[in-house]
């Protein structure tokens, strides 16, 4: 699958810039699944199942799968999505950055073993570190840029030669790195003021928005800011979506908030 292509057809398809992301964290797992060695695919697998026409893509997040010895249930879960939904692209989101030849096993990790459509990657050992990702042509590769956290600022906002550091990666990685067409930026709906910026310089690069929900990102200012013709964003909501209801019910629950996460967006765009 090219990750581009097939995040196009999926804004397009399902009328959706929203990405469900797959924080799985069995403290808070409604009560039935608490014993199950298989709770954290099982969790994820019917939230997936409940939101797939909904969504541009998926999202999971490796440390919560690293963390509980849980790697195996995040490949059945990859699998299952590329099974089920094949048109619903994966991102991984690992964010990582080592020097290339530790970056080339990382990409192995990514791309083959978990066998995402893309991967987040940290930029800031710079384009060397990243060339190992590139080198898969097909898959996406989505750089942090501006990050949602309030601590993104302590580097990301210096000023490095009368730009801000953010700006310089926007700049790089839209100019220099994104020589097949198959980079992506990642900018925090806590900022739209950035958003808009890095919308400025790269263009119509598809931007990886988290911090809506959990976070309390504004969802019409981040749209007005980013949003493009054929969509443009890849607006994240994980804990808002996951643990919407606390029952056995829990995937409907994420399901009916997911809808209205949806429709916020797609009346700003
Ligand atoms: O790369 C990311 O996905 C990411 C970048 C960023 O700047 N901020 C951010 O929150 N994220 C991720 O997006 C998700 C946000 O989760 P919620 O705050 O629960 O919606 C988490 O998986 C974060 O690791």
């Amino acid at each position: 699958m090219n990750f581009i292509k097939a995040l196009n057809s999926a804004w397009h398809e399902n009328n959706s810039l929203l990405c469900v992301g797959l924080d799985p964290d069995p403290a808070r797992f409604p009560a039935h699944l608490q014993n199950r060695p298989d709770a954290i695919f099982e969790f994820c697998r019917a939230i997936v199942d409940a939101t797939a026409d909904l969504v541009c893509s998926f999202k999971p997040q490796i440390a919560y799968f690293a963390a509980r010895r849980a790697e195996e249930q995040l490949e059945a879960l990859i699998d299952h999505i590329h099974v089920r939904h094949p048109k619903t692209p994966v991102i991984l989101d690992a964010k990582r950055g080592d020097i290339g030849s530790t970056a080339e096993q990382y990409a192995i990790e990514a791309f083959e073993r978990f066998r995402a459509d893309a991967v987040t990657i940290n930029p800031y050992l710079g384009r060397d570190s990243v060339d190992p990702y590139l080198a898969y042509c097909d898959k996406g590769i989505i750089l942090l840029c501006r990050t949602s956290n309030p601590g993104g600022s302590d580097l990301q906002f210096l000023d490095v030669g009368g730009e801000k550091l953010y700006e310089r990666v926007a700049r790089l990685v839209s100019k220099e790195w994104n020589t097949n067409g198959q980079c992506a930026l990642v900018v925090g709906a806590t900022f739209p003021g950035e958003i808009a910026r890095v919308r400025t310089l790269t263009g119509d690069m598809p931007l990886l928005v988290p911090g809506i929900g959990a976070q309390g990102g504004d969802i019409e200012a981040t749209v007005r800011a980013g949003c493009t013709a054929s969509g443009g964003l890849i607006i994240n909501s994980s804990r808002a979506i996951l643990y919407a209801g606390k029952g056995e019910d829990y995937a409907n629950a994420a399901r009916s908030v997911a809808v209205a996460t949806r429709d916020a967006i797609n009346l700003h765009r």
